[in-house]
């Protein structure tokens, strides 16, 4: 990694070309599980797990946004990315994303106060999903902006979702999708606002280094979070099969 202070910076064309490779190339799209989901291989209980412990992710999400307004001075900057926090928890309790989500939860035939108690959540999504939040509590303002940009890549990544979803698993029903809908253009939005920030801020060669450095960061946790989804209900067992372990329960009706 080049950290030469006297290196000039990349122009905002190259560094944004840097950063969406760097991204692309990590990105969890590739993930073996996303690939499994895409390609209809998953099982009920398989869709299940991945729905149950992304749950605990997504709780993470308007806590580390709260960090980032935190660190900000800029009433213009936080009154945009303030809006993060309210897309997540809603104008009243039945509005927000965290509430799609539980909604989805229900589609796939969890019982929603289940996953909402967090308690089934492995370990390791855990320490994957506190470990996006640690960063966030750790960087410069920049970095934690930079960290987002993986959203570069989510409208594409929920588009195929959606489609596969509908195609493969149509028993989950379309209007348990409503999250993944509404991320597609949302998650366009808050990336776009993320990039024209960290365009702006980092004005250094070493400034741009560590955007680069946060987006592969974050690209890891999301790569994590599914190694540990996978591990627990993909691997196969002796006798060829899938393994469930630790099952949460299901929705009653
Ligand atoms: O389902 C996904 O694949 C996915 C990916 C990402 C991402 O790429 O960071 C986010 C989300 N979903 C999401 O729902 C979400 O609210 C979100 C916020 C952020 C962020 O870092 O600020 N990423 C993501």
């Amino acid at each position: 990694m080049n950290r030469r202070s006297d290196a000039r910076p990349l122009s905002n064309e190259a560094f944004l070309a840097k950063l969406r490779r760097e991204g692309a190339a990590r990105y969890h799209d590739r993930h073996p599980f996303h690939l499994r989901m895409h390609q209809g291989k998953l099982t009920k209980r398989q869709l299940q797990q991945w729905v149950l412990n992304r749950y605990y992710y997504q709780t993470r999400i308007p806590i580390k946004d709260a960090l980032i307004l935190s660190k900000s001075e800029d009433p213009a900057f936080r009154r945009v990315w303030i809006r993060r926090v309210r897309d997540q928890d809603g104008d009243d309790a039945a509005t927000g994303g965290l509430d799609s989500w539980l909604i989805l939860a229900r589609g796939v035939g969890l019982d929603p106060d289940e996953v909402r108690s967090l308690r089934s959540v492995l370990p390791g999504v855990r320490l994957a999903c506190d470990g996006y939040v640690q960063f966030v509590r750790e960087a410069s303002l920049l970095e934690a902006v930079a960290s987002s940009l993986t959203e570069l890549f989510a409208p594409t990544l929920m588009s195929r979702r959606l489609d596969a979803w509908g195609r493969h698993y149509p028993w989950v029903g379309s209007g348990a999708l409503t999250y993944f809908r509404m991320r597609v253009s949302r998650a366009d939005l808050d990336a776009r606002h993320a990039v024209s920030f960290v365009m702006r801020e980092a004005t250094t060669r070493e400034r741009q280094t560590a955007c680069i450095e946060a987006l592969i960061k974050k690209a890891a946790i999301l790569w994590h979070l599914l190694d540990c989804i996978q591990a627990d209900c993909v691997r196969p067992s002796a006798n060829g099969r899938n393994a469930h372990a630790r099952f949460p329960r299901q929705a009653s009706a």
